[in-house]
Parts: C-alpha cells; structure tokens; sequence
C-alpha cells in the first residue's frame, strides 16, 4: 500500500506516517512532503492508496479539491490544528473522506484510515481487472459495443463518458458502500442501479426500488419500514416495508430529493444503526440493506435551500456515479436509436432495419432533453406510426425535425387552451397559481402527446413533479 502524508512540519509529518505501522495492510515507506506542489506530483503520476493532508500545510480545506480530482481512488484523510464542524465539513465537500483535529493518537488515524480502505476493498482489487469492451457486430444494426459482463447488458452505449460509468459500476457493484447516482432525467439511473445489484454478490435476493417522487407524502414512511396493524386507518393487517422486503438484497431510493425533511431524519437513522421500526410498531428491527439512492437534482443545492440533510448526504454520498446526459455522449445516440428500432419493428411487426442519412443526421443534431427515455418514446413512436425499411426525416417528429418551432407550438397551445375552457376565478381577475401551473403542465403535455418525460424535460422540472401535481389536482377535484 502507498501512503503519502503532506504536513508543512517534517516532524510532525515523521509522527504521522508512523501510522503505517499500525495498519493490517502492508505499507511501502511512507512518502513525506511539506510542499504542496511536489505531492501533487506524485499524486498525478503515482499510485496512492491513503493521503493524509495537513490543510495548514495546503493552504485551507477549499485547497483540498486539487489533490482529491488528482487521485479520485485515495482514501484521503484530513488533519488540521484548528478543527471545527464547518472545516471538518467544507474539507470532506472538498473531497476528503474523514477528518482529524490535531493533535490525534495513531489509534484513531489507523482506525479511520482501516474502516475507510475496508469500504473500498473491492473496489480497489476491480480497479486492478481492468473490463473488456467487445464489439458485437450485427448485420442489420451499427455495431453497438457493450459490455460483456451481462448485468451491464441492458446498458447500451459505447462513448467514452459511459465506459466510465461501466469501469465505475463494475467496481462498485461488490461493496457494501452505499451508492449515490445522480443524473439528468432518463438519463439511465435507474438502469445503473439495478446494473450494481445484479453484478453484486446480493444479485441472487431482492432489489427493492421506491420512488419517493411517486407515492404521497404520508405514505412513504410505511412503505419503506411497513406498518403494524392499527398503526393508522386502514391498516388492517402487519406489513413489512421495503427495507425488510430488500433484506439480504439492495433498497434502491429513487428520486431522493423528493424525500420529505422529516422522513429523511429517520432514514438517517436506519442507516447509522441498521435498525428501524415499523410504523405503530415498538420493537426495533434489523435488515442487512445496500443503499442505493439516485436524484436528478443537484444535492448540494438542495442542501444549501435547505431541503435535504446534510449529514443523510454524506452518509449516503460514499461511492458516486454521475450519469452523463445523451446531448454530452452523441457518440451514443445511434447506438442506441439502432437497438430501440430493431426492438420495437420486432414488437409492432414493422420491417424497419435503419435510419437514412438525413434522419440520422437529425437525430444526431438533436439536443435531446429529456435524454435516452426520450429517444426511446421517439423511436417506439416513429415505428408505430410508419411501415417501410428505413426511417426517413419526415417521420421523425415535428419537434426534432424543427426543434425552432418547440416554444411557438407551447404558446400556441396555451392560448388556445385559455380561450377554450377559461379556469374559474373565485378572487376576481387572479388565477390562483395552482390553475396557472396546471395550465402550463398541461399545455406541455399537449405539445408532447401527453409524454411526461418530454414535457417535464422541456418544463425544466423532473417527471415526478408532474405526478405529483396531477395527484394534488385530483384530490382537489375530489
Ligand atoms: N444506456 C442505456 N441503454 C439502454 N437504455 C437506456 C439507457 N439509459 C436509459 N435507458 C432507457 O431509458 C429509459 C429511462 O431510463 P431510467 O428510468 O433508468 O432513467 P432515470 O434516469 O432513472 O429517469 P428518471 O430520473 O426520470 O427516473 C428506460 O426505458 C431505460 O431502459
């Protein structure tokens, strides 16, 4: 194992690689910097396993994200004279994986460096088997590489920006760590989780998937830690949620940044202690669950408006995969049209074999917002829609073959809409804002055929929300 300590005091530097000696695995000489330059280096040329980081010596913990982008694989350990919680926290937002206040006994630097390297152990051993890519040619489709491993199999997609995401799910899969994936809508996240749980050694019990953007508020609680009878209205019988249901297997926490404040307080603390109550229930119970959680927000502007915990984030935050969007992996966008085409000409008993030059270059130009679901629906929706042997431009949709024309069919519509059926103004001349969203939603999915990851794509807001406004506008209705 290589350890490098950074310290700008070669004493103290000497005293706390002593640490090696005090760690199970075995250590090649500790390298000793007390400049910043010289170990940034190394960090780009060398391996490194462990780095511990005198943010003294670096010039503060905002300084930290140079060594961490350096060496994305190493524990990194942060040590500074003047702790606080606020420079314990901007170090790890920075990139380190744990923090100490000097002065430290080498038990606990050993310890935080041992329970650290333990979460990586397979991570660290699939690093070294790097994954073969093949090229599985086919006579009717583009060549479409994929991973051979078959749990990567449903992910299509040969760009470099995935063989990333691949070499990353491989290496993630046999952890316990929990998994954090975030990603534009449609991007594949859920995908990518189910990818992780069947490569990992929990394939053969359950994934269980919640999608905290789907079910209402008051329920999500029970759904994930069940209930007991008559623990509320309605509950007429025991039921166990899904953190039971995934026991042995992996919860994969869809939409987490839907989660409720008060719930993720509770789900905190299933994490911290591995043990829950069902709701009305007072026994504790205890299931052995990855975590795997994915957002298509930015976690850490919804931690800065306050609207997701912090300390839920870096529990939950150990081993991230980011999920590039399609317009970012155009390399891909054929790849992928090809297999949805053979898929679906198969389904609807089309002859379709490929898409002509013109309909490809258009698919290719396309921005694609609402990403790889949206080329799906596209394709599903080209095939049902026409017969032939290639698909041609003018039965690409409207919208992709003059994506200019978008905003004016939106306007267009909403106007429409608005001399059509005018909403009820019980306060005179204001509409109130719920009416005034749901027009627009509405308008959105008009311009799209009713499909919600386009219109919420276009809308700039996630699928989900639009579930869940449709939900509250049925209760109003009720
Ligand atoms: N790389 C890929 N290869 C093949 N199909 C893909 C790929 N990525 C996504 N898809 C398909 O696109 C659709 C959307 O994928 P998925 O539900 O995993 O996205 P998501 O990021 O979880 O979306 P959301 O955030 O809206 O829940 C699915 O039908 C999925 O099969």
């Amino acid at each position: 194992m290589m350890l490098r300590v950074l310290d700008s005091s070669p004493a103290e530097a000497v005293r706390t690689a002593a640490v090696s000696g005090k760690l199970s695995v075995e250590c090649l000489d500790p390298t000793l910097y007390s400049l910043s330059e010289r170990c940034l280096e190394d960090l780009s040329r060398d391996n490194t396993d462990v780095l511990i980081l005198d943010l003294e010596a670096i010039g503060g913990e905002t300084a930290l994200e140079p060594f961490a982008v350096r060496c994305p694989s190493t524990v990194i350990i942060a040590i500074s004279a003047q702790g606080s919680v606020s420079r314990a926290v901007n170090a790890m937002r920075s990139g380190a994986h744990d923090f100490l206040t000097k002065p430290f006994s080498l038990d606990a630097l050993a310890s935080k460096i041992t329970f650290q390297l333990d979460q990586r152990k397979p991570y660290l051993s699939a690093q070294k088997s790097k994954l073969t890519i093949e090229q599985a040619s086919k006579p009717d489709v583009t060549p479409t590489s994929r991973i051979t491993n078959a749990a990567l199999d449903q992910l299509i997609g040969k760009s470099l920006p995935m063989q990333t995401v691949y070499e990353q799910i491989s290496r993630m899969a046999p952890s316990q760590a929990p998994v954090f994936i975030t990603g534009e809508s449609g991007t594949g996240k859920e995908l990518c989780a189910n990818a992780i749980h069947n490569l990992s050694d929990r394939r053969d019990e359950r994934i269980v998937t919640i999608n905290c953007a789907a079910i209402p508020k008051d329920l999500i609680e029970s759904e994930i830690f069940g209930y007991v009878r008559g623990a509320f209205t309605g509950a007429t019988d025991n039921r166990a949620g899904a953190a039971e249901q995934a026991d042995g297997g992996t919860l994969f926490l869809d939409e987490i940044g839907e989660m409720d404040i008060s719930l993720q307080s509770k789900l905190l603390r299933f994490l911290q202690t591995g043990t829950f109550q069902r709701l009305g229930d007072t026994n504790s119970r205890q299931v052995d669950a990855r975590i795997i959680c994915a957002t298509n927000r930015n976690p850490l502007a919804e931690i800065a408006a306050g609207r997701f915990r912090e300390d839920l984030y870096y529990r939950l935050h150990v081993l991230p995969v980011q999920l590039p969007p399609l317009r970012d992996r155009r390399d891909d966008i054929m790849d992928l049209a090809n297999v949805f085409l053979q898929r679906f000409a198969g389904e609807e008993g089309r002859s379709f074999k490929g898409f002509d030059a013109d309909a490809e270059a258009r698919l290719l130009a396309y921005n694609w917002p609402g990403n790889v679901r949206q080329l799906e629906n596209t394709v599903r929706q080209m095939v049902v829609m026409n017969e032939g042997q290639s698909v041609t431009l003018n039965m690409l949709p409207m919208l992709i073959r003059d994506p200019s024309g978008r905003g004016a069919t939106i306007i267009d519509l909403s106007r429409e809409r608005a001399r059509a059926q005018p909403i009820a103004r019980p306060f005179g001349a204001i509409e109130p804002l719920w009416a005034q969203e749901r027009r627009i939603i509405e308008d959105a999915l008009d311009a799209f055929d009713g499909n919600i990851a386009m219109a919420a794509a276009a809308l700039e807001i996630s699928p989900s929300t639009i579930y869940r406004k449709r939900q509250s506008w049925l209760e109003r209705s009720c």
